[in-house]
């Protein structure tokens, strides 16, 4: 990993500069600063804080400010979107948290089934403070989270699988989703059960305000809890090249490639429906399955892996039609140097 860690330095610098260029549209807006403000006042008022991370990036997508104001018997750390990571890595990742004695759970919130086992799991926990503190006021948990990792749709989930009474199940009752970052915009509650009743609530994603590592902001933006701007687009699809040669991720894709003609090469009219978009992330598949296979260098070796990802990114640039040269890479190209 040594020369990854090597490129994503240079990579770094460059995103350093960006980072500077743009520090006015910098993701901690004044919203932002309210919206932690807020989840910072309501944690001492709640039963139990759900901190939602993405399983793909779970320390990286810690809510760093959380530390300072939570002991760990009242927090459970959600890994959100366990079905966009890799299976054995979200067990070790399990069994990480468990060494370091904090609770966590990992959840889809798309899958019903799943939603419902970490509901069971919710309830025994609350169960549990009840016997420490019985009083019978409801019980409320909060959501929170960097932007984009989940918590309105694991809020809606837990809303709409919870035993609730149906006309408690507002139809209209529901936090917005969207697979845009800082969506939720205010802090709103959904009943998830009854006896005892518990409540959850929504709020808007928080980042912490120095985010000073450049893998972490890299991180953040591919899976979407920053704008891909604020990184620089170009760095990024350098840093996720570096990530995809490295790994063996792309000999999944070894099949598109004996399918010799090229995807690019086919007729799309033979389809009857529009199926452009599968064409285009084949195509990328395909290009970079056989760019990685058949490059000769030793990609462990820095100036290796930049060369071959200077390749891919040639080769994408071809298949989107896009000018070898533009400003942008031009700029990205003076910042490495
Ligand atoms: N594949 C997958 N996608 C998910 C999962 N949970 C949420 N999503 C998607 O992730 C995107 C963001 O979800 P939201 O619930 O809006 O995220 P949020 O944390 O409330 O976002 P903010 O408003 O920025 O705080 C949406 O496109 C969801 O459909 C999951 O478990 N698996």
């Amino acid at each position: 990993m040594a020369a990854t860690d090597s490129l994503i330095q240079k990579i770094g610098k460059a995103v350093k500069e960006v980072a500077k260029s743009r520090s006015s549209e910098w993701w901690y807006t004044p919203h932002m600063a309210a919206a932690s403000h807020a989840v910072a006042e309501r944690i001492p008022l709640v039963d139990l804080v759900l901190e939602v991370r993405d399983a793909r990036i779970p320390l990286s997508s810690e809510y760093l400010q959380l530390r300072k104001f939570l002991s760990s018997s009242r927090r459970i750390i959600l890994l959100n979107k366990m079905d966009l990571a890799n299976r054995s890595q979200t067990k070790e990742w399990m069994r990480f948290f468990e060494e370091h004695r904090c609770m966590a759970f990992a959840v889809n919130s798309h899958n019903r089934d799943n939603i419902k086992e970490f509901l069971t799991f919710l309830q025994a926990r609350v169960r549990e403070l009840k016997k420490k503190d019985d009083h019978s006021h409801a019980i409320t948990l909060m959501l929170v989270g960097i932007p984009n990792v989940g918590k309105s749709a694991l809020a809606n989930s837990l809303h709409q699988v919870g035993r609730i009474a149906a006309a408690e199940k507002g139809r209209l009752k529901h936090s917005v989703v969207s697979p845009q970052p800082g969506e939720t915009k205010s802090i709103g509650s959904l009943k998830i059960a009854s006896h005892p009743n518990i409540y959850v609530l929504d709020t808007p994603g928080v980042l912490h305000p120095n985010v000073a590592d450049d893998e972490v902001c890299s991180k953040l933006a591919l899976t979407g809890a920053i704008k891909d701007t604020l990184v620089g687009e170009i760095e990024l699809a350098r840093y996720f090249l570096s990530i995809l040669s490295l790994s063996d991720e792309y000999r999944k894709w070894e099949k598109l490639s004996l399918t010799n003609e090229g995807i690019s090469g086919l007729d799309k009219k033979q389809y009857p429906t529009d199926h452009t978009q599968d064409f285009m992330v084949n195509n990328v598949r395909q290009t970079l399955y056989n760019a990685i296979s058949s490059f000769t260098g030793c990609i462990e070796n820095t100036e290796n892996l930049a060369r071959l990802v200077d390749e891919e990114f040639e080769f994408l640039l071809k298949i989107f039609h896009l000018p070898l040269k533009s400003e942008a890479f031009n700029n990205y190209c003076r910042f490495c140097t």
